[in-house]
């Protein structure tokens, strides 16, 4: 844990993440913390009188329907600062502004948050001073790379977020306490007794007015390099000893460092998938190349797979399948963990094809161990059975947390400098293949499963639709 501070200075506040996603969880923060001391700035490149900037804040608070004394009282003195974020002065002025020293939260595009850190090399930072910075953190390992070194010579890597808002859901402390809480599962949770891993988030939402952002990326980096080799992870993750940042950052690193693409063969471990028109539900979606400012050339996937193997003592040879994709018919967010079958079925017992499997459904968290047990009638067939609960709800939306732990000074549920280049380099040579056409980029219907073809070729490692 380092320093608390008590204020905000949110770097783009004019923009969508401040108004949709970090200013409502002020709020809630608020709302759960009253007693929390917090100031807030806003600030933009362009004119703004604090009244509208209040406004903005209203607007948002409202949207998560907070409510209080705490809340209101930060809405009454939270003021707004133009400044360009590229200029030394004025960032300077923006730093003078605060209290103390302040948690800077970079809600820019990528491309400024860069040139402002070197701005930020010119300007006298208070000690203490903390920076939040949001995904994507550079666009490959070399830039991510450069990034870190850059804003080290800025603030240590204690006072650094970057930010995933996966990490601030309940889901990684659900894992955690699942595995390490329960002494049935960790004996088994290896090569040995584990079949395979799926890690999927599937979407039924589309491009959303994203092509700025999401035709550069695609879903490997949106979504696979983002947020699943996060889960993954914390899901693969040596015992940590606490729930200290050190420990849990090492054990995910330890698991990152070890990963890499499955047969080190990203043509027959990766494919990639693009919607065309079509209805999810109710709502009809025009192709993704037919999307406002999407460029057709940029050969953006809206659907990827790929699958990755750890290879340590415990994990070597599992595959782990992470998918993700957009404008798919139905939302699935789970975690697959499949056992092996059993050796041997006692000879007179019928009924077993399917091994054990472990879902656990993300956000919200609910988890089934799927068994084979003993049916009613003749006792020597068996049946298909689901226990099943849900894990409770956090307190906070995921950015609350977020915002909670960076005022709080304790960085567990960020990503630590060297990961964010791991995971870069983890999805690399699917890049490369994908770069060279190695691997075809195919189409599905908005409102399908994927293409069907992948249906009846599934990936190593993914079960079929
Ligand atoms: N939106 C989302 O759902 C998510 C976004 N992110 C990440 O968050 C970051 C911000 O995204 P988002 O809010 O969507 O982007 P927006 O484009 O909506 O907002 C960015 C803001 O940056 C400000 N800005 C740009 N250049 C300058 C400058 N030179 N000086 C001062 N301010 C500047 C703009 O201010 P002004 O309006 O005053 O010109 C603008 O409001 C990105 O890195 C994105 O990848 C991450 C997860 C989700
Ligand atoms: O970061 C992102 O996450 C969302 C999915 O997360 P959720 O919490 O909104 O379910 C994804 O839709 C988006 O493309 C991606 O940028």
């Amino acid at each position: 844990m380092t320093g608390k501070v008590s204020t905000i200075l949110i770097l783009g506040a004019r923009g969508d993440l401040a108004s949709r996603l970090l200013l409502p969880a002020v709020g809630q923060l608020l709302m759960t913390e009253p007693g929390r001391t917090l100031h807030l700035i806003g600030s933009g490149s362009g004119e703004w009188t604090d009244d509208t900037w209040r406004q903005r804040v209203k607007e948002s608070f409202d949207s998560a329907s907070v409510t209080g004394e705490a809340a209101a009282s930060v809405l009454k003195s939270t003021t707004y600062l133009s400044g360009d974020v590229t200029a030394p002065k004025d960032l300077q002025k923006l730093i003078d502004a605060c209290e103390g020293a302040p948690a800077i939260y970079f809600a820019l595009p990528p491309a400024v948050v860069v040139q402002a850190c070197a701005a930020l090399e010119r300007v006298r930072l208070p000690a203490g001073t903390v920076f939040a910075l949001e995904k994507p953190f550079g666009t490959d390992e070399a830039s991510a790379h450069a990034l870190n070194q850059q804003i080290l010579r800025l603030v240590p890597e204690e006072q650094i977020y970057r930010v995933d808002h996966f990490l601030g859901r309940s889901t990684v402390f659900n894992l955690l306490g699942l595995r390490f809480a329960n002494g049935i599962f960790e004996p088994l949770w290896n090569s040995k007794y584990i079949e395979k891993v799926e890690i999927v988030y599937d979407e039924q939402l589309a491009l959303e007015g994203r092509a700025r952002y999401y035709d550069k990326a695609g879903a490997l980096i949106d979504m696979i390099q983002s947020h699943l080799l996060q889960v993954m992870s914390v899901l693969a993750m040596e015992p940590p000893a606490t729930l200290g940042a050190g420990d849990l950052r090492d054990a995910k690193g330890l698991v990152l460092r070890a990963t890499h693409v499955f047969d080190d063969d990203p043509r027959a471990s990766s494919r990639r998938a693009r919607y065309t028109a079509g209805k999810v539900g109710e709502r009809a979606l025009p192709s993704y190349v037919d999307e406002a400012g999407v460029d057709p050339a940029m050969m953006t996937e809206t659907l990827a797979e790929v699958t990755l193997d750890i290879a340590n003592w415990r994990w070597a040879g599992v595959p782990f399948t992470l998918r993700s994709g957009k404008a798919l018919a139905k939302r699935q967010r789970e975690i697959i963990v499949t056992f092996k079958q059993v050796p041997h079925l006692p000879t007179g017992l019928t009924g077993l094809d399917t091994p054990t499997v472990l879902r656990i459904a993300l956000a919200p968290d609910e988890m089934s161990l799927e068994l084979n047990i003993n049916g009613p009638g003749d006792p020597r067939v068996l049946k298909r059975v689901d226990l099943h609960a849900g894990f409770g709800p956090g307190h906070l939306l995921a950015y609350g947390e977020i915002l909670s732990a960076i005022l709080d000074g304790d960085p567990s549920l960020s990503v630590r400098g060297d990961t964010a280049e791991q995971c870069w380099r983890i999805v690399a040579p699917v890049l490369a293949a994908w770069g060279k056409e190695e691997v075809p980029l195919v189409d599905y219907a908005a409102g399908s499963q994927g293409p069907k073809e992948w249906n009846d070729t599934p990936l190593k490692g993914r079960n079929q639709f």
